[in-house]
């Protein structure tokens, strides 16, 4: 029997979800984006089956629907959908990085006999939209689920038995452990990562050319600053309690290093850095990652057509490659090519494959 899904919000998040759930079998994906202009792009691209005018009008025939509206869009969506006509066995999720506020509506929602339960899938990028959308972008990442306390067991499986075809890993926690959890891994990276780029802006008047110096580090650092301000925005708000703790550990940290500073004890000042590459490289590589989680270095020297040989020998190997970009890191002969691949095993043979072809060094940041 088919199983009705409807999703409304048809970004990045909204996108790749309805395209990677195009994999399922006797699904029939409706689509609704209060930009008509992303609902036509929808319709074209076959990022769903069809879109509606109204999310009401397909709602009452959905077996799913699945929010990938930013945060403070969702909690404003899930009064309306109170009044709406829904089936009892209707299954409603969301995609939100924040979960408490919504979880709060989801109680409201269960008074009145509709089942909501919290998602939140750890994967995505800086870049938003509909063109950024991508099947593939859930999988190996984990996808957390916030059921409400006694949450039925079926309820859980007929969602989850959907969500098995974004490959990604799902996991439940509550509300208040997924939105402390993601202050610190991804909310308050992003306030830091803002607050750097403003920094550097403070530079302009007297340093100028300290901008023309802003590369490899300077620019990983504050990739996520090139984010949706709005979905940022609605992030920030709903979590602010956390985000709060989190700067005032930030600011006890900081006093720490102001005093390694001070003190300026070579030694010390060593152990810091030390400690944190031993914690950072033991981060799980693939696993919950954000962006294309995949990444190869290739130390290439500047030749014309050097690009282009490195991916002959990759295409000549049948290996295929999701994502390439120059990383602008030196000033020297050599730059960095940064290709990703969708599994570890194709980074491997990538890497195997370059350094006995080009004799290009290779390596994992
Ligand atoms: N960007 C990311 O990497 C990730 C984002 N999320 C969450 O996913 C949700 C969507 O984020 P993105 O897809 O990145 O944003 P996006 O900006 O790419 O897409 C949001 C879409 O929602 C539409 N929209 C906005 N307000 C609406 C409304 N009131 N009704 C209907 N449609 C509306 C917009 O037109 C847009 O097409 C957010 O809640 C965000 O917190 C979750 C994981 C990763
Ligand atoms: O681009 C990145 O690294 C991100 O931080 C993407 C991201 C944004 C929001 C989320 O809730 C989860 C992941």
């Amino acid at each position: 029997m088919t199983r009705n899904v409807l999703v409304i919000g048809l970004g990045l998040i909204g996108g790749s979800i309805a395209l990677a759930l195009q994999k399922a079998p006797e699904v029939k994906i409706v689509g609704y984006d209060q930009d008509e202009n992303t609902a036509k792009q929808a319709e074209m691209l076959n990022v769903v089956h069809e879109t509606v005018i109204a999310p009401e009008i397909a709602a009452k025939d959905a077996d799913v629907i699945i929010f990938g509206t930013p945060v403070n869009a969702t909690l404003v969506w899930l009064d309306q959908l109170k009044d709406w006509q829904l089936k009892s066995t209707v299954i409603i999720t969301d995609t939100g990085s924040t979960k408490k506020a919504i979880m709060q509506k989801a109680a409201e929602l269960r008074a009145k006999g509709i089942t909501f339960i919290g998602g939140h899938p750890m994967a995505g990028s800086h870049k938003s939209g509909i063109l950024a959308a991508k099947p593939h972008l859930f999988e190996n990442a984990y996808y957390m689920l916030t059921p409400l306390a006694g949450e039925e067991i079926v309820h859980m499986a007929k969602l989850e038995s959907l969500l098995k075809y974004t490959h990604a890993k799902v996991v439940s926690v509550s509300a208040h452990e997924h939105d402390h959890m993601t202050a610190v891994v991804s909310h308050f990276p992003h306030i830091i990562a803002a607050s750097l780029v403003h920094q550097l802006r403070t530079e302009d008047d007297n340093y100028p050319m300290t901008r023309s110096l802003a590369a490899g580090g300077f620019r990983d650092i504050t990739r996520i600053a090139s984010s949706n301000p709005i979905l940022w925005r609605d992030i920030t708000l709903q979590n602010r309690k956390e985000l709060l703790m989190q700067l005032k550990d930030w600011q006890a940290e900081m006093g720490r290093v102001q005093q390694l500073l001070e003190q300026g004890e070579a030694a010390d000042i060593e152990q810091y850095f030390a400690s944190a590459k031993s914690v950072r490289d033991e981060l799980p590589v693939g696993a919950g990652a954000f962006f294309t989680p995949f990444d190869l270095y290739v130390d290439v020297p500047d030749y014309a057509g050097v690009i282009a040989e490195v991916i002959g020998y990759l295409a000549d190997e049948a290996i295929s490659i999701t994502n390439l970009r120059i990383v602008e890191s030196r000033e020297d002969v050599f730059g960095v090519l940064v290709i990703s691949f969708q599994t570890e095993e194709d980074r491997k043979r990538a890497a195997n494959c370059i350094e006995k072809r080009a004799k290009f060094e290779t390596y994992i940041s």
